[in-house]
């Protein structure tokens, strides 16, 4: 079973979460690859994996980060039917709309007929210990939304 973990970071906080999740998996007997946006250059990439953790952060006022905006434009470009998606996110609750950017993510890909496994992991800031323990919780969510049996 072919797993990503994609993300944008700024400030290295949607990283750490990524990490974190690629952890996770770890810890459950997975093995994913790790890439960051703007490195993924087509949506062929992205369709070879049969579960893709996708993270933003999220920029302006709830918008999607400016190195995002080819990714976004790709994922609304194509039909996602059966595939599934984990989406992920760093955010400031001092802002109106926390982790907007992931609302809007996961409106394009269901649109686009992607299964979203599981409700977007949103994270204040980068992720202390306890959330880090809530990441390790919604990558076993995922994994089971996402119905994988095999091990890698
Ligand atoms: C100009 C600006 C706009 C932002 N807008 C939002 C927002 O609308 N919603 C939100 O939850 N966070 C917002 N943030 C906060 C970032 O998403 C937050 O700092 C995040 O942890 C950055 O993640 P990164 O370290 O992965 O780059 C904004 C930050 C900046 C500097």
């Amino acid at each position: 079973m072919e797993i990503a973990v994609i993300y944008a970071t700024m400030s290295g906080n949607t990283e750490a979460i990524a990490d974190c999740i690629v952890e996770g998996l770890h810890r459950k007997n997975y093995s994913a690859d790790i890439m960051e946006i703007p490195d993924i250059y087509t949506m062929e990439q992205v369709k070879n994996y049969d579960l893709v953790y996708l993270g933003l952060y999220t920029w302006g006022e709830g918008d999607f980060p400016e190195e995002c905006l080819d990714m976004v434009d790709g994922l609304q470009g194509e039909r996602w039917d059966g595939k599934h998606f984990a989406l992920f996110g760093s955010g400031d609750r001092s802002y109106e709309h926390f982790c907007g950017a992931l609302d809007r993510l996961k409106e394009i890909l269901i649109n686009r007929g992607a299964i979203v496994v599981a409700e977007p992991l949103r994270i204040e800031m980068a992720p202390d210990k306890e959330e880090e323990e809530e990441i390790f919780e919604y990558v076993k969510e995922t994994l089971k939304g996402a119905k994988i049996s095999n091990k890698v």
